[in-house]
């Protein structure tokens, strides 16, 4: 082993303990009954929303079988993944991030100020995408935002924008299932995302870490921006979840053909806190190398954040001011290169004392 570069050594407080613990896990969900559609038995329907209501109040992460989305969408785009990772770093960098273009590949994110063991490959839902370019309150002006246009491996753009298509679906479901569990219309969070959406699709490679497990991390502890994020991980395993119970790490054990779906940061300000945004991180792996591939939903850059109507009352006040969310995202990634010993620090600026 070489020397270990300080830049990925994380604070003792964050360091992973090396005893894992392995419980039955965040809540494995069959979403059959709305995607049968021959006979979809409004009981089975309302026991499913029970389960979805229940998984995001004690775990704010869980994870979905018979989701509709094919297997081969799914294959297509790991298999492409693993071919754009495995060129080299002068290939990768002519589809580098850069400060006008932020999608693109990266090799030196941060999360909270530590470097993540990991690279990756970001590409916009909806090209163009547009954006505040500061989080400054007065300062109105937009920026666009555009992808990158890889040629390697081949069809990698339609690839991409396929296996998008296929998680737009799933997280328009997976939104009714948690307005209905809200006891909200099934469609209240549709006109969030049906114009000029921010959502992005990142290709995560963690390759194989020389340095001592409990020093380095995939990815640092962090709670997810936006309504929410589903997860694809390959069958190595590495994601570790808070649990609320308890504030012990759990992992999650990688389930084939499944989606990790996790609350994020919109949907707890939604929510009114009903529902939370759950930390989680990724540990390293010395032998193996590990993919995988978040989908996260973003509404538009302009959209007014705040507590719904529906479920706030005298005795429930709002808990949020309201906020925009482009300016939300562009704070929370300018952060991101900060040492903060508080998580989620942004939305707890917007929080009513
Ligand atoms: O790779 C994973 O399993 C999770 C990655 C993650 O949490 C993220 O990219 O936000
Ligand atoms: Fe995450």
């Amino acid at each position: 082993m070489g020397e270990v570069d300080p830049t990925f050594i994380q604070d003792p407080q964050h360091r992973s303990n090396l005893s894992i613990i392995q419980d039955e896990g965040i809540p494995i969900i069959d979403l059959s009954p709305i995607n049968n559609h021959t006979d979809s038995d409004p009981s089975a329907i309302e026991a499913l929303v029970k389960e979805i209501g229940s998984a995001c109040k004690d775990w704010g992460f869980f994870q979905v079988t018979n989701h509709g989305v094919p297997l081969a969408v799914r294959n297509r785009i790991e298999e492409a993944s693993k071919l754009f990772f495995s060129q080299s770093l002068e290939e990768k960098n002519k589809v580098s991030r850069n400060e006008h273009s932020p999608m693109g590949y990266y090799d030196a994110e941060h999360t909270k100020n530590v470097r993540d063991w990991k690279e990756v490959f970001d590409f916009l839902a909806k090209q163009p995408t547009f954006m505040p370019v500061t989080s400054d309150e007065h300062d109105h002006r937009v920026t666009r935002w555009t992808n990158p246009s890889p040629q390697y491996p081949p069809n990698f753009r339609v690839i991409i924008e396929e296996y998008i298509q296929e998680m737009e679906k799933l997280s328009l479901k997976i939104l009714e299932l948690i307005a209905l569990s809200l006891g909200l219309e099934a469609k209240r969070f549709q006109e969030f995302f049906t114009k000029d959406q921010t959502t992005f699709i990142r290709l995560n490679y963690y390759p194989p870490c020389p340095y001592p497990r409990h020093l380095a991390l995939g990815v640092g502890p962090h709670k997810d921006s936006g309504a929410l994020t589903i997860l694809a991980q390959d069958e190595v395993g590495g994601l570790e979840v808070k649990r609320k119970a308890d504030q012990q790490w759990i992992s999650v054990k990688p389930t084939p053909d499944a989606y990790i779906i996790n609350i994020a940061d919109l949907i707890q300000v939604w929510s009114n806190d009903a529902y939370e945004s759950v930390e989680h991180r990724v540990l390293v792996n010395s032998e193996k190398e590990r993919f995988s591939i978040p989908f996260f939903l973003f509404p538009a850059h302009d959209t007014q954040v705040r507590p719904l109507e529906e479920l706030v009352n005298e005795q429930n006040p709002s808990k949020y001011r309201p906020f925009k969310w482009g300016k939300f995202l562009v704070h929370k990634e300018s952060s991101n290169f900060k040492k903060q010993n508080e998580e989620n620090l942004q939305i707890y600026h917007y929080k009513i004392a």
